[in-house]
Formats: structure tokens, sequence, C-alpha cells
């Protein structure tokens, strides 16, 4: 066990709390102008979004994260559905959202779970509208129907397929794959069916500019259920592994105010427990460490005043951080979990 001077680590780099204000009051004013972007742009009850509003604050770009997005939009161009598969909270949805930003149509959001059917999917009747017609054609005979209208209302999928959006499905695994059976025709024939509705336009055609991108976990996607076949063969698997160290700690210093050397610590211990736990270790639980270390300072060695936190507190941030992960959660569980990462740190 290291001794007391060489677990005080030493943090360089500029204070945070003056920064942190700063930057806080240009967030929450981005935040305003977005929110209120989106309401002037919202279209009722649409599924439609605006693209501009849809791209990820803040969005980090390196190398890899570049090359990944031009693989994704590349694709979408040669007209392919792009299933991306990955580790929990490694980039995806970061990434999806970014792609169908950049192609500058609007957007349709879709979050898959056991309860998407087909007709949450494309449309539903919502309910008869009641009315009373009354016949006096013929003079003394009074005739009353009631009439009952039914009315349509499509889901996300249909209004995507209409208006040329990109549809952004995310979890899509985590869905029942026979509500997935009219994605079929879409995908090949460019025609969506929408089981329930009647009369003639019973079918809509693919708009050109309709593309998907979906999100699967990968360990999901093995395990939950398992999508048919025929449909998985008509789009292409775009591969999301955890970020290089770089851009992790990019990603990081995107979303908090911390020293340079304390970004890198939590990355450091974040890919060194990715490798020594069992459980997903992603690069979200690194955002969210380095959030709670910019809070929780020690109280002997204020990290903000005097740059510097041991390993007793960045433990039980990661701790924190990682029980919702663990089987149990009783005290034993916490207990050894707590000796990994100690060890592990
Ligand atoms: N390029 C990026 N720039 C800034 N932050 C990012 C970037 N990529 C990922 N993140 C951040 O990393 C975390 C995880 O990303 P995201 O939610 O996209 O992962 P995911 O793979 O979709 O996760 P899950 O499987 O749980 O849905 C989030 O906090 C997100 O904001």
């Amino acid at each position: 066990m290291a001794d007391d001077a060489s677990r005080k680590r030493k943090v360089r780099g500029r204070k945070i709390r003056s920064d942190r204000s700063q930057k806080e009051g240009r967030r929450a004013k981005k935040e305003l102008a977005r929110k209120a972007s989106n309401a002037g742009k919202k279209n009722g009850d649409s599924p439609l979004t605006d693209p501009a509003a849809i791209t990820p604050e803040p969005f980090v770009e390196t190398d890899a994260v570049t090359a990944l997005r031009e693989r994704i939009n590349g694709w979408l161009k040669a007209e392919q559905p792009v299933h991306l598969i990955g580790p929990t909270g490694c980039g995806k949805t970061a990434l999806a959202l970014s792609a169908a930003a950049e192609r500058g149509r609007p957007v349709v959001w879709l979050n898959g779970d056991e309860a998407v059917d087909t007709a949450a999917l494309v449309g539903d009747h919502a309910g008869g509208e009641r009315y009373k017609e009354d016949d006096r054609f013929v003079s003394g005979v009074s005739k009353r129907t009631e009439i009952v209208r039914e009315r349509w209302v499509d889901n996300p999928l249909s209004v995507a397929v209409r208006e040329g959006a990109t549809l952004v499905y995310n979890e899509f695994s985590r869905s029942d794959p026979a509500a997935h059976n009219v994605l079929l025709s879409v995908f090949e024939e460019g025609v969506l069916e929408r089981p329930g509705k009647r009369g003639e336009d019973r079918s809509i055609n693919v708009h050109p500019e309709f593309r998907a991108i979906l999100t699967s976990n990968d360990a999901e996607y093995a395990g939950v259920h398992k999508q048919q076949d025929a449909l998985l063969d008509r789009f292409v698997g775009v591969y999301v592994n955890y970020y290089d160290a770089e851009t992790e700690r990019e990603i990081v210093r995107s979303h908090v105010d911390l020293p340079d050397d304390t970004i890198e610590t939590v990355v450091d211990t974040t890919r060194t427990l990715r490798d020594a736990l069992e459980i997903v270790v992603g690069t979200r639980a690194a955002v969210t460490a380095a959030k709670g270390l910019s809070v929780f300072e020690n109280p002997e060695t204020d990290a903000s005043e005097n740059g510097a936190f041991d390993d007793d507190l960045l433990t039980a941030v990661f701790v924190d951080v990682l029980a919702p992960k663990i089987a149990g959660q009783g005290p034993e569980d916490i207990a050894q979990l707590r000796t990994q990462i100690a060890d592990s740190i």
C-alpha cells in the first residue's frame, strides 16, 4: 500500500472555480437558445425534430469520432440503414444523433422497448369521431343517422418514411422482433404497409431521403430478442468500441471543468477498471466520476484550492458510480467492489 504522501494526487493546472461559473453561464445560455429554437420549430405533436436541435451538446470530435461519423454518413449516402452496435456507454447515441444532425434532414427519434409493437411504430386508430346527420329531404319524414368516422394517427415510422426524415431508433433490439416485420418492405421495396389502416392509402411510398440509424447494446443484441435474419441482412453494422484514451479525455473534459491531471486520472482509472472488472465500465462512468470529483472535494485536500485529492476519494466516487451495475447490492457485494476498485487504483 502506498504511503500517505504518494497517495495524494497532485493536480496541477488552472483553477477551476472562475472558469466553471463562466462556462456554466455559457452552457445555460446555449440551453436556453436551444429550447427557444425547439419551441419555435415544434410542429404540434409531430415526432419530427429539427436536426439542429438534436446535435449532442457537448460533442467532441477527435479523429476517432470523425472517422466513425463519416462511416455512418457514408453508408447512409449509399442508402443503407446503419446499425451501431457496441457496449453500454461507449458513445453510440451521441454518434447516431450527430450523424443524423449532419444530414440536415428532420429527425425522428424512437426508443426500443418491450411495449413497442407494430401500431406503436406505424400508427393506430385513435377512437372514432361521432356525429349525427339529420335527413329531412322528404317533408314530414325525419331520419337521423349516427355516423362514426375513424380517426387514424400516424406514429413515428410512418411520419419518418413519408417526410424523408432520419430515423434514430435507439436500443432497437429491446423491441419485439415481430414489431419489425413492417421494416422489411420499407428497406426492400420502399413501401410501408400500415396494417389496420383501411382505404387506398394503406401503404406509403418511402421518401427517397428516408434513412435509418439503429443502435444496440452488444450484450442485449446477442441476448434479449433475436431479430429476424431477413431484417438484419438489410443493415450494415458499424461496431463502436470504447474510444482511445485521448478521445475519452476530450469527452470527459467537455463535460466538466477539472484540471487536466484530474481528467487523466479519471480516464486512466476508468480504463483500468474496464479491464479489471467484469461489469461494463463505459465512457459514461468516466464522465459521471469526473462530475463527482468536481463536487466531492476531499475535506483535507480541497481539489479546487490545493490541487489534490487522494485515492480514498477516487475509490469512493467510483464505487458509487459502479455500484448500480453489480448483481447483488448487499453490504458484502459493495465491500467486494470497493476492494476491487481500491486494488486497481
Ligand atoms: N463525442 C462525444 N462528445 C461528448 N460526449 C460524448 C461523446 N460521445 C459520448 N459522449 C458522452 O459519453 C456518455 C455515453 O455516451 P452515449 O450515451 O452516446 O453512449 P451509448 O453507447 O449510447 O450508451 P447506452 O448503450 O447506455 O445507450 C454520455 O455522457 C455522452 O454525453
